[in-house]
């Protein structure tokens, strides 16, 4: 077992994170599998690997796969005749009898051995060529299959942290692939090699593969010994190496905060990394030396074997049991043989490392597969949408409270339905309940009588314009920045520009040097950093040019100035005159929920008040009316008295 370390704490550490950084995400769970390999688990694990990579490969390549395996075949069957070649010529040579005959009868094996060894150049080549055509299509089959999976599992899945870890571990597998993939060539091509020697040495004398043997298993132990070190250390020190990361990651952000120059932050960051890494130096030198130790053991080991092998020929030849020709042989095929080992422990030790992150690719496309959201059930129909929830109670996965609890209400079709209430009422979790994205943990929500539970949930979300709270900002044009509201349809300038102009941000967006072409990611050619109040308006045109029958929108305006607010709940309303599209507005702005057709009144979870603004001003001591009097009296403050002294 993997002796469980931690790396030394350098007084960096202790000063900026009271102790080391450690990661309760993805990165922390490399510590079990880590743990838990040893080189004899992977060695015995080589079949199932490889069978798995074989299947995508046959699925993306078949022919491509076909060709590989047997070009390697060949290989190896081309290794062993080199040998048997090598034999014959020696045999020739070292025969009794003039020179010039010896060497006419060693020709044909010569040529030969030479046909042979220019055919394993040719299917070396070979190799590489279908290598490169295969290899890309496995790492992009499985890229897309990790990816896909992953937009595909349900958010009460994603919001699980044991399920989120596990899938967040996927997307490392996805460049192991190919790598793994070669490393399994190389493996059974060493293999083959190594078979075809280890036959050819028992052929020349039965002691001989036992000799071979001795010769390997030193240099086998050695890099077994250095493997498992090399993984003990990367166990205990992946924190610290992430820690670093976490600390450098801010200094080469074009957004660098300002703290970095003027506090002087910036040296403090350098400092602590240089700290840090003279710990990892160390550690890195311990481990050089301690290899460098096993090493020279293993080559003792392994040099005595192979003066005892030498001897063992020498004793055969002096002895009559062997001819020289054939011991020549024999010490060719050693050679190789052992060359061939040191290539199957080497690639055999990279793919321990690598079948680590593609296992975790393997488990979290199997485990998103089982969270996926489904897309088989009922369709939700019909023009508009007329939503129902029945006693609906919701917790988050881990918390311990509901966020919901028993609540019943309706968001009738073509209306202006204000969901209020303090912050952490339920508010965001109820939308999502609205738009599909959580099913309740008891309860029922309707879509045009349709239970979501039952619902395909893709019809669902095809009634759903979402404008959430904190609007994404995608790497992409400004352009396709708003289409990406409805990313299944062909891109449509005029209605982005619409879309734009409808947001109020057509201007703004034109007036950029690149206008519509502008990455809205600074740090790109043609990057442009927008302010949070325009994001907020492009979060808007992708809604309008998404426009579907269920508008949800989460505290539209908390970055827009006031007359921006007031264009913004003027637009809103007007998405409900045709009669069809709801629109399901948060805010806490509650001079714009005045107008809504109907409100309801969220705290702590529960529905307490459901009405019109003016019902709900109506009941005495109503939250709503309490909580519009706190927020009109801010805006009405008493006007201040004459000064004491004035009024004596
Ligand atoms: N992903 C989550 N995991 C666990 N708990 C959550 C999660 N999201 C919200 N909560 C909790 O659920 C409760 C309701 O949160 P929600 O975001 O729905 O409130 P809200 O009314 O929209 O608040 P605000 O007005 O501040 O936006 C809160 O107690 C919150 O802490």
């Amino acid at each position: 077992m993997t002796k469980k370390a931690h790396a030394p704490l350098s007084q960096s550490e202790k000063l900026l994170f009271s102790g080391a950084l450690r990661h309760d995400k993805a990165w922390a769970q490399y510590e079990n599998p880590l743990l838990r390999m040893s080189f004899w688990a992977m060695a015995r694990q080589f079949p199932a690997m490889l069978a798995m990579i074989g299947r995508t490969a046959w699925r993306e390549d078949p022919r491509a796969l076909v060709v590989l395996a047997a070009a390697q075949l060949v290989s190896g069957a081309m290794s062993a005749f080199l040998l048997v070649a090598t034999n014959q010529v020696l045999v020739h040579l070292f025969a009794s009898g003039p020179t010039p005959e010896k060497l006419r009868e060693s020709l044909p094996a010569l040529l030969a051995g030479g046909a042979s060894s220019a055919g394993s150049v040719l299917l070396g080549c070979l190799i590489v060529k279908v290598e490169g055509r295969l290899y890309p299509k496995i790492e992009l089959s499985c890229r897309t299959a990790y990816y896909t999976m992953m937009t595909r599992v349900e958010m009460a899945a994603m919001e699980d942290k044991d399920i989120h870890r596990q899938l967040a571990l996927g997307q490392y597998g996805t460049d192991s692939v190919r790598r793994m993939l070669s490393n399994s060539v190389w493996i059974i091509s060493g293999l083959m090699s190594l078979a075809a020697a280890a036959t050819v040495l028992a052929c020349l004398h039965p002691l001989l593969p036992a000799a071979l043997a001795l010769i390997a298993a030193p240099r086998w132990w050695g890099a077994v010994v250095v493997m498992r070190r090399a993984y003990a250390s990367q166990h205990a020190w992946i924190d610290h190496r992430r820690a670093t990361d976490v600390l450098l990651y801010p200094i080469t952000r074009a957004d660098a905060t300002p703290e970095l120059r003027v506090h002087g932050a910036g040296r403090l960051l350098i400092r602590a990394q240089e700290d840090m890494g003279r710990t990892a130096a160390a550690e890195k030198a311990r481990l050089a030396g301690a290899e460098a130790k096993t090493e020279l053991t293993a080559a003792a080991m392994s040099g005595t074997a192979r003066i005892t092998a030498y001897a063992l020929l020498w004793w055969l030849l002096t002895s009559g049991g062997m001819p020289l020709a054939a011991a020549g042989t024999a010490v060719l095929a050693i050679r190789n043989a052992t060359g061939y080992l040191n290539q199957i422990v080497t690639q055999l030790n990279h793919m321990c490392e690598e079948s680590l992150y593609l296992t975790d690719m393997d488990n979290s496309i199997k485990l998103g597969a089982r969270h996926a959201i489904p897309d088989n059930g009922a369709t939700v129909k019909g023009a508009g949408v007329d939503v129902v929830l029945a006693d609906v109670t919701f917790r988050y996965p881990g918390a311990t409270r509901d966020a919901l609890r028993g609540v019943s209400l309706t968001i009738p079709q073509g209306k202006v339905v204000a969901l209020v209430g303090e912050n952490g009422s339920g508010k965001t979790t109820l939308a999502h309940l609205v738009a599909g994205l959580y099913l309740p943990t008891s309860g029922k929500v309707f879509h045009n009588r349709v239970e979501i539970h039952d619902a395909d949930r893709n019809s669902v979300f095809d009634k759903v314009a979402l404008l959430p709270q904190d609007v994404g900002s995608w790497p992409m044009t400004v352009r396709a920045n708003i289409h990406i509201g409805d990313p299944a349809r062909p891109m449509h300038q005029e209605k982005i520009e619409a879309a734009a102009e409808q947001a109020g941000i057509r201007q703004v967006v034109e007036e950029l040097p690149h206008a519509w072409d502008s990455i809205a990611l600074k740090g790109f050619e043609r990057g442009v950093r927008l302010s949070g109040g325009q994001w907020q308006r492009i979060g808007i045109a992708r809604a309008v040019y998404r426009r579907r029958d269920l508008l949800i929108v989460d505290e539209p305006t908390a970055a827009l100035d006031p007359k921006a607010e007031i264009d913004m709940f003027d637009s809103l309303r007007s998405f409900t005159d045709d009669g069809t599209t709801t629109v399901l507005l948060i805010t806490h702005r509650l001079a714009a929920t005045a107008t809504a057709d109907l409100i309801h009144v969220l705290h702590d979870g529960r529905l307490v008040e459901s009405g019109t603004h003016t019902e709900l001003m109506a009941l005495d001591k109503g939250r709503y009316r309490e909580l519009y009097q706190l927020q009109a009296a801010q805006y009405n403050p008493p006007l201040p008295g004459p000064r004491k002294e004035e009024t004596v």
